[in-house]
């Protein structure tokens, strides 16, 4: 569905050349759902909009839904649908309407788009907001009548923007459900790493503008070496040097081992027979924020923050 090879794109700027895309190559296959992960300002959209016809690379080329990006944008416009991170409808017209204006902009009947709309909006639970101002849909809503838009000419291909940016945690669920039932080849955007576990059958991590990591978000997570295990003693300080990598953080002491569960048992028994007094035990599976963080010596949580 997506076979890109060196997409580059360098801005020119006040200050000086930007490489905000730096020779990325992709490959997704139809029916998967893969998810472009980053920071802010990594080039996630950069990427998007030229996979889209939005904006011409400075270097690399690419196949979009069978078309050469290049040669071809008419065609790739056609076969994909494209919904990005403003609300695409006009916030004074009713949500049929607009469904089935989007439909006849591409080219459908009167007939073929009012019957296209009425089964997205059953699709996407929408069904009896026909009537209703677009103005007036709660987020969530709103975003699901931006992805049937995206869906009315049936491409083949879908392109999603931070899908779920704004959105309350209920409605963020009730969205992924939606676009994991969609039936198209999917390709999202998203800073979130939940949203990038929960949704993708693979993940693409991006950095300054280059993949620094690929994979399933499990696959991603047996990168990085083994569970976390966090113990909260006063005897912290002690204990530390028996463990390799040990960090101590007060009354906390925190190390990795291969496999956390099976580990656990012999290690409190002998924490035990030395007089440790333990007052908690954790062990947590690697995120995508420890495989981001093993990537690049940062947090995507810190990037969060600033955000
Ligand atoms: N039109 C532009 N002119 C100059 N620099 C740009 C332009 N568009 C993007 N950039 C820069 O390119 C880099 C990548 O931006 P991009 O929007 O692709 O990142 P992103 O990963 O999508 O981030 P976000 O999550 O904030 O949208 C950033 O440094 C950004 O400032």
């Amino acid at each position: 569905m997506i076979k890109a090879r060196g997409l580059a794109r360098r801005f020119e700027t006040r200050q000086g050349p930007v490489e905000a895309v730096r020779g990325v190559d992709l490959d997704v296959a139809e029916g998967e759902l893969v998810g472009f992960l980053g920071p802010n300002g990594a080039g996630k959209s950069t990427t998007l909009r030229m996979l889209t016809t939005l904006l011409t690379p400075t270097a690399g080329e690419a196949l979009v839904a069978g078309c050469d990006l290049l040669t071809d944008p008419a065609g790739v416009r056609e076969r994909i649908g494209y919904v990005g991170q403003q609300p695409g409808g006009g916030q004074d017209q009713r949500v049929g309407e607009e469904l089935e204006l989007q439909g006849r902009f591409h080219g459908l009947s009167r007939h073929e788009s009012r019957r296209r709309a009425a089964g997205l909006l059953e699709r996407l639970d929408l069904t009896g907001l026909e009537k209703r101002l677009v103005a007036t849909l709660s987020g969530g809503q709103q975003r699901r009548l931006d992805i049937a838009m995206g869906l009315i000419h049936r491409p083949a291909l879908v392109f999603l923007d931070e899908p779920s940016t704004g959105l309350d945690p209920q409605s963020r669920r009730n969205l992924w459900e939606h676009i994991r039932g969609l039936g198209v080849t999917v390709f999202l955007t998203t800073h979130y790493l939940d949203e990038a576990d929960f949704l993708c059958d693979r993940v693409l991590v991006i950095d300054h503008g280059a993949i620094v990591a690929e994979g399933s978000p499990d696959e991603l997570k047996n990168r990085v070496s083994g569970d976390l295990v966090v113990l909260g003693t006063p005897q912290a300080a002690r204990i530390a040097p028996r463990f390799d990598g040990a960090t101590v953080d007060g009354d906390v002491v925190s190390f990795r081992v291969p496999d956390g569960d099976r580990a656990l048992p012999s290690l409190l028994r002998s924490l035990d027979a030395d007089g440790v007094e333990l007052r908690s035990v954790q062990v947590h599976r690697p995120t995508l924020d420890d495989v981001f963080l093993t990537m690049t010596g940062r947090s995507l949580r810190e990037d969060d923050r600033a955000a």
